[in-house]
């Protein structure tokens, strides 16, 4: 990241190339949230943290979202300003360099390296658990001991397991909510902020900081989000965050549509404040709903023979879909103008039929009950009875 931070940082020559600095400013905001994703939560975190830090982990990219756009809004002013702000993505990527450097092996990795490891695993409990009791220490232990044993007897590899008949709801899910995640438009929103805002005669400067602020709306609902997501549930917040997005994603396709016409061509005045609402309330709906749940969700899901693989995949999945929708945006805002929005609430009406359908409700469960969940559900049932 570093490396290619460097890169764009000598190559962007063509500071006009609105392409080269959207997908930069993108690689800003992600590598200044992704520290925090040095460190693999969902192994380490003790459970009564899990939730938390799992929130955390969206919180991070949030906070790291809303500094990459305020170094953008500081070095507008500069002629070289853009230099340094694509530069500076360099500062994340060290810290994460460094950060590597310093984490430990994962209690779990031991256990699975075999006996001769179980002094070291012990260690590293006792080092991301941070404390020196035995007692602690000693329990959890033969829980890893066992999982692995398990894994290691049924002699499969987890890619291979998590495609069996008895894991496909958490291979769907591992797969359809990180995918749904960015078809809520949420990157195209973060994007191209600046460049909507501009599009209703926002000056550069208050155009930046439109993105600022949209940015701060983003992190303050997700602080909400972790007060409130054991009381609403898991449902309801996905829920309530789609039909916000749906009718937000509506309101800016009628704004454009009304404001600079099919053909892009009509001058704005007045519709600044439907815009900016509008992308506040999106801001928000996404920050206590798809955002943070899109991580909780893959944290809670999983059996601990294909969590790593589930989590992976989860991963994978966000990063390529961000990655193609950022590649094909434009060509699409360039065909279907105004439409492209409404292209996005197509996507929000299916995942909230997904959800209502086919996600359970996990609030409160244990993890190590979690496959009742899944059991009880009228038609993942199908798929897990008698096989677990
Ligand atoms: O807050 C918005 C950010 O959150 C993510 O969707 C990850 O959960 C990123 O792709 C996006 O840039």
């Amino acid at each position: 990241m570093a490396l290619t931070s460097w890169l764009n940082f000598q190559r962007a020559k063509d500071h006009s190339s609105v392409s080269e600095s959207l997908k930069s400013r993108k690689m800003e905001m992600e590598s200044w949230g992704f520290i925090p994703n040095c460190i693999p939560l969902s192994e380490v975190a003790p459970s009564k943290w899990r939730d938390a830090l799992s929130t955390g982990f969206q919180f991070f990219i949030g906070l790291g979202v809303v500094i990459a756009n305020c170094i953008n809004y500081a070095t507008s002013r500069l002629s070289w300003g853009w230099r340094l702000s694509l530069g500076l993505a360099i500062v994340p990527a060290m810290i994460m360099t460094i950060g590597a450097l310093l984490i430990s092996d994962i209690p779990s990795n031991l256990v699975e390296r075999g006996n001769c490891r179980l002094e070291q695993a012990k260690q590293s409990l006792a080092k991301v658990r941070g404390t020196n009791n035995n007692t602690e220490i000693e329990a959890k232990l033969p829980d890893l001991i066992k999982s692995s044993e398990s894994a290691r007897a049924s002699n499969e590899e987890p890619f291979v397991t998590i495609f069996k008949r008895r894991h496909r709801p958490h291979l769907v899910m591992s797969i359809a909510i990180p995918f749904f995640q960015q078809m809520t438009g949420i990157n195209i929103i973060a994007f191209y902020a600046p460049v909507l805002f501009r599009s209703v005669d926002f000056g550069n400067n208050s155009a930046l900081l439109g993105a600022v602020i949209l940015g701060l709306v983003n992190l303050g609902s997700i602080l909400l989000f972790t007060g409130i997501v054991d009381r609403f549930g898991r449902r309801f917040l996905f829920i309530l965050g789609e039909v916000q997005m749906l009718f937000c994603q509506v309101a800016i396709a009628s704004t454009l549509a009304v404001s600079i016409g099919e053909n892009g061509n009509k001058h704005i005045t007045k519709q600044y404040a439907t815009l900016v609402l509008a992308l506040c309330i999106y801001a928000a709906g996404f920050g206590w709903s798809w955002g943070p749940l899109s991580w909780l969700i893959p944290s809670e899901i999983f059996l601990m023979n294909i969590r790593s693989t589930g989590q992976s995949i989860s991963v994978a999945v966000n990063i390529a879909t961000t990655f193609v929708l950022s590649q094909t945006f434009l060509a699409m805002l360039c065909h279907f103008k105004y439409g492209a929005f409404l292209f996005f609430s197509g996507w929000i009406a299916v995942m909230t039929i997904f959800i209502v359908m086919f996600m359970p409700e996990t609030k409160g469960v244990a993890l190590n009950s979690m496959h009742q969940v899944w059991e009880r559900h009228w038609f993942w049932g199908i798929y897990v009875k008698d096989q677990s």
